[in-house]
């Protein structure tokens, strides 16, 4: 078992236009998805990984790297960029954003 999910939960995957400037749904169709940190059990690494509830379309596949600035905008969104893309996670609830913020936390730290 090569990869390991270290926190789950249930959110709005969202990504930022930069050109119109605003927030648009990633992947085809809106509605949540749950998104999830997983550790490589080998090489210690760590990536967020997100599916649609509906039908398990990958809306977010990223890594997480170090330095990364994970920025918790309000309790239930938080969000963070690499270079081609700004990231926003819009959470069902306060205690999945806790809860997936705090596992981020232990990724940065690791890394
Ligand atoms: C310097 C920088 O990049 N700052 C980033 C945030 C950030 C800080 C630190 C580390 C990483 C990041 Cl991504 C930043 O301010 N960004 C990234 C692109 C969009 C934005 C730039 C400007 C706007 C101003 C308002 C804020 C924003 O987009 N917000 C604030 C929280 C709010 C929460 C929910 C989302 C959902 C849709 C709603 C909206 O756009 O109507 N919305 C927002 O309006 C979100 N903005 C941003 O988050």
């Amino acid at each position: 078992m090569s990869e390991v999910p270290i926190a789950s939960g249930r959110a709005n995957v969202m990504l930022y236009d930069d050109a119109a400037k605003k927030w648009v749904a990633s992947g085809t169709t809106q509605g949540l998805s749950k998104v999830q940190i997983y550790r490589h059990t080998t090489n210690n690494t760590f990536r967020v990984v997100g599916r649609k509830l509906q039908d398990h379309e990958v809306v977010i596949n990223c890594a997480i790297i170090r330095g990364l600035k994970y920025n918790q905008a309000t309790p239930t969104f938080h969000q963070w960029r690499d270079q081609r893309q700004v990231y926003g996670l819009n959470f069902a609830n306060k205690e999945d954003a806790e809860c997936f913020a705090q596992a981020m936390a232990t990724a940065l730290d690791t890394i």
